[in-house]
């Protein structure tokens, strides 16, 4: 049996490397998938590079999303998510939102980065947009992949090295930039990885690991759409939500939804303006979410 990192998932198909350096295609028995980039997996050899997937070892954190039918894992063992927004193209706030609560509940650091900063029209308005975050009490980095590259290595670098990151992003942030920046050759590596994994079909929609030195390792995704969060209960909700914290606890019934209770603390901290209304909406949509989970 061999002990591997697995580094790339597609479907079943899985790229995990072991100890001294050995690339292993693994597939997992039947049609099980519940196995993550960032695994760390026993395996069988079968043939020469090929492997079967028997376990997977206690995981320190697992980071994912879901829909109403079942969860899609991200990345397992990390210890950080990096949130990439740009100036432009515009980005979401509900996924931005959706994305901190998700790192929340999985107990995983999260930090923004504002790229494209060298599109000053946009800037202002950009700050303004992630200057809640920051009060919030996330860290936010500014950075220009393309225009400041030097800066921009040196300042995530700080923020990357010795831990296990993942990168998520809307399509067209410059995720992929950054990844390039941080690992260079990074696009190179996938492609070669998309001809093992996918039989040849150049494809940048699964997930990959790369390995900067011993310590220190980035996870990039796919761009999305959406960021399902069904799998979260009340209860990890309304801790998920930071700002909600100091005031839990603090409503007339012990078991207050935060949605229309008389005497709640949080829904008089919206109405004062603390804690802001957009947050609290998206609160009453997950909790709706996860009302809706069938599985
Ligand atoms: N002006 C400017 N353009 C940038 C910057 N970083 C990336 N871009 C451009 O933004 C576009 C999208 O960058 P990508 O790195 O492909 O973005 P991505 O987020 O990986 O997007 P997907 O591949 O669609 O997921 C490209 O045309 C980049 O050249 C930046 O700092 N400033
Ligand atoms: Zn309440």
């Amino acid at each position: 049996m061999l002990t591997a990192c697995v580094i790339a998932a597609h479907g079943r198909h899985y790229l995990a490397t072991t100890g001294d350096g050995k690339m292993l295609h693994c597939v997992t028995r039947g049609k099980k998938s519940d196995v993550a980039v960032g695994d760390s997996i026993n395996a069988t050899p079968t043939a020469k590079g090929q492997a079967v997937i028997e376990s997977i070892n206690e995981r320190r954190s697992l980071l994912y999303r879901s829909d109403q039918y079942k969860s899609k894992l991200l990345a397992a063992n990390i210890d950080q998510l990096f949130i990439v927004v740009a100036t432009e193209p515009g980005f979401s706030d509900d996924l931005v939102s959706r994305a901190l609560v998700a790192a929340e509940a999985a107990e995983i650091e999260v930090h923004l980065i504002l790229n494209k900063i060298d599109m000053t029209d946009r800037l202002e308005k950009a700050r303004e947009r992630i200057g809640f975050y920051a009060s919030l009490g996330y860290p936010v980095h500014e950075v220009s992949a393309t225009a400041l590259p030097d800066q921009t290595l040196a300042n995530l670098m700080l923020a990357v090295r010795n831990r296990t990151s993942v990168l998520i992003g809307q399509s067209g942030m410059g995720k992929s930039s950054l990844i390039n920046l941080l690992v260079p050759g990074a696009d190179i590596a996938t492609q070669e990885i998309s001809t093992v994994l996918n039989s040849g079909k150049h494809t940048t929609t699964y997930t990959r690991m790369y390995r900067i030195d011993e310590d220190t390792a980035v996870v990039d995704s796919p761009g999305f759409q959406e960021f399902g969060l069904y799998h979260l209960t009340e209860g990890m909700l309304e801790r998920a939500f930071r700002e909600f914290r100091p005031y839990l606890g603090h409503c007339r019934f012990y078991n207050c939804h935060h949605l229309t209770e008389p005497g709640c603390a949080i829904l008089d901290a919206v109405e004062k303006g603390h804690i802001a209304k957009m947050r609290h909406q998206l609160y009453r949509q997950l909790v709706h979410e996860s009302e809706q989970k069938i599985y």
